[in-house]
């Protein structure tokens, strides 16, 4: 996806896509490196992704960001991307807002495609993908439409009791974070999330974190496994 872009893009001059001042195409322009060969064919790199999975309040929003903001990587949430699309009054904004408030799983080509517009406008190539993929169809659908694989999985294992006590106390004022909506959500965690973390486990990318404890000591044990990837990534810190 990111080739067929940069093909595309270069197709018009850096110097005239910056002329035109529009902050999307600004940060377009940003998002990838072109290193232009001699025979005039671009090349970007893949970016590195990593899905960052774990049960509902199990902390997965709380970490990408000290994870994004220690190591410089873009975070997405599938979630946020979804209740923003829900506000947005649009044509899918009915549906997504009657799932999520069921606790079930939005179509995989609503998702993926809201997650590839934000790759595209990402400012960097280390992406890490929150809440994402929830089922095995997500999976495949991402990684057949998306066209590659993660790097790395991180999953959070929290306990049961914890993630609801957690939910309970979040007052983000979400449609899904009652007691009837995270009963379902715990449901769907098992029976549907958990086969992606197994999935990924038998390749052997998952890095599997205990989700309990303050927020410093669990970033502390996300923190030795970013660390760990520094010479594969040139990682900030
Ligand atoms: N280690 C922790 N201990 C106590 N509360 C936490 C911890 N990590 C996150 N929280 C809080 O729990 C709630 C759920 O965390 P969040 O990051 O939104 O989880 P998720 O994205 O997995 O649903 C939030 O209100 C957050 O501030
Ligand atoms: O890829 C996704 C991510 C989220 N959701 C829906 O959005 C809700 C909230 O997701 P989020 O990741 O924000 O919840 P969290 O696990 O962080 O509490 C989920 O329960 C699903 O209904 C979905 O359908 N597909
Ligand atoms: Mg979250």
């Amino acid at each position: 996806m990111w080739r067929r872009f940069a093909h595309l893009s270069l197709s018009i001059s850096r110097t005239k896509l910056r002329s035109l001042q529009d902050p999307t195409v600004l940060k377009l322009i940003n998002t990838f490196s072109f290193d232009a060969g001699n025979d005039g064919v671009a090349s970007s790199k893949k970016p590195f992704i990593t899905f960052v999975l774990g049960g509902p309040g199990s902390g997965k929003g709380t970490q990408c960001e000290k994870i994004a903001s220690t190591f410089g990587f873009a975070h997405l949430s599938a979630g946020e991307l979804l209740r923003e699309e829900m506000s947005s009054h649009s044509e899918n904004g009915e549906l997504i807002r009657n799932v999520i408030k069921e606790g079930k799983i939005v179509p995989s080509a609503i998702t993926i495609s809201l997650i590839k517009k934000s790759i595209n406008l990402a400012t960097c190539d280390k992406i890490l993908i929150d809440g994402f993929p929830r089922s095995e169809e997500n999976r495949i659908a991402f990684e057949k439409i998306i066209g590659v694989e993660p790097d790395l999985v991180i999953f959070f294992e929290c306990p049961e009791e914890e993630m609801v006590k957690r939910i309970l106390g979040r007052n983000q004022g979400r449609i899904d974070d009652n007691m009837e909506t995270i009963r379902k959500r715990l449901k769907v965690f098992e029976d549907l999330n958990m086969p992606v973390v197994e999935h990924y486990s038998s390749k052997g990318i998952v890095h599997k974190i205990t989700a309990t404890g303050t927020v410093d000591e669990i970033f502390e044990r996300v923190r030795q496994v970013f660390a760990s990837l520094r010479p594969k990534l040139c990682l900030e810190h």
